[in-house]
């Protein structure tokens, strides 16, 4: 895993009159319900630890109210904190001046709303140089760097078109163009997706992996829909009344969840299209077979070509091409059919 470019360190935020009043309160482990009974504070963010690793995409999921909207402002500082730090690239960003944020949101944090947040006055081209526009960039930089960004996700030709001539996806396309243009490594992404129809969100979601291949942001990406966080995520984080219940990999979730409220996340999921060959493999020694399969090849796939083999197994290779275990199809069944740690030893819920 790539180093840490956001680190959430025991970050608390409390809606209310008094939070600092009733944050010793929350610390020593009142409850959410309880606090809001007892004090008229809601408890948005309760001890958040999270490492976003460079280069990667960060997915924060919880149903409504668990507070992602709440942590993803944390990063850029729409919200401050109750108590706790939120260090970037090594620097403690509540110590920042008022200039020094604004430099931060301007050149290294972007962000893409869920209603897209597109100026209805001005052109396409006008919204994509916006960000690039409060930086200073020369005009004709500008407008230069706007047209190579719509190219990229997609919309050449519709510079000069206003954002109500267009549908929600490509609205949503020049939302990311414009966080894109200014070169901020940081992407915050809130809810990104979730106003568009099935497959147009489907589409965004290549949109974006297919660019991040190549760009590598730090992206930290906010979703309510389990299947976008497994498609898009590098790693979850997954919240319940504003604390963390999960954080790993889509595999590690879905091969160990920790308790009863993540298994219901994950019980319905299509496990063949998400648990990969590596995950159930039995790791060492290649075995009697023609067969080889990727290391990170869906059950799904993987199937096919295990059944089509005589022994019924094959060898499991990583990027490079070594050998790095054998699967069976009693394996792959098994890693369909029901919850099995990587260990191929059963989880046990309660
Ligand atoms: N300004 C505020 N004042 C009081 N309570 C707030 C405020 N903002 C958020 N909350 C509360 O904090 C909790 C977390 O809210 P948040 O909006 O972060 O959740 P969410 O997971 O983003 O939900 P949604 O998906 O519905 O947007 C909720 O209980 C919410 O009511």
């Amino acid at each position: 895993m790539s180093e840490a470019k956001i680190r959430i360190e025991n970050l608390y935020k409390i809606f209310g009159p008094n939070p600092q009043s009733v944050l010793g309160d929350v610390q020593h482990g009142m409850s959410k319900q309880e606090l809001l009974e007892k004090h008229s504070h809601v408890l948005g963010l309760k001890d958040i630890n999270i490492n976003v690793p460079e280069r990667e995409i960060s997915v924060i999921m919880g149903l409504s109210g668990s507070g992602k909207s709440t942590l993803i402002r944390h990063i850029n500082r729409l919200i401050e904190p109750t108590s706790g730090r939120i260090v970037i690239d090594d620097q403690d960003i509540l110590g920042m001046s008022k200039d020094e944020l604004i430099e931060f949101r301007r050149f290294r944090a972007s962000m893409v709303f869920q209603k897209f947040g597109l100026h209805v006055h001005k052109t396409v081209a006008s919204n994509v140089a916006y960000g690039l526009t409060i930086q200073g960039t020369p005009e004709a930089e500008s407008k230069e760097r706007s047209k190579k960004w719509l190219d990229r996700v997609g919309l050449s030709g519709f510079e000069d078109h206003y954002p109500s001539q267009l549908s929600g996806g490509m609205q949503q396309r020049v939302g990311l163009a414009r966080a894109l243009a200014t070169d901020a490594q940081i992407l915050l992404m809130d809810e990104a997706f979730s106003a568009l129809d099935p497959l147009i969100r489907t589409d965004m979601q290549g949109v974006l992996l297919s660019l991040q291949e190549e760009l590598h942001k730090t992206i930290v990406f906010i979703t309510h829909d389990l299947d976008e966080a497994l498609r898009i995520g590098d790693t979850i984080a997954i919240l319940r009344d504003g604390a963390v219940i999960q954080q790993g990999t889509p595999q590690e979730i879905i091969l160990h969840p920790v308790d009863d409220y993540i298994y219901d996340f994950i019980k319905d999921i299509n496990r063949s299209r998400v648990i990969q060959t590596k995950s159930v493999m039995t790791p060492g020694e290649a075995v009697d077979s023609s067969l080889t399969l990727s290391h990170d090849l869906v059950l799904e796939e993987a199937i096919q070509l295990v059944t089509a083999t005589e022994s019924m197994q094959g060898n499991v290779v990583d990027e490079n091409g070594e050998v790095i275990g054998s699967v069976s199809l009693e394996q792959i069944v098994d890693g369909i059919a029901r919850p099995v740690a990587a260990s191929g030893d059963d989880v046990q819920y309660r």
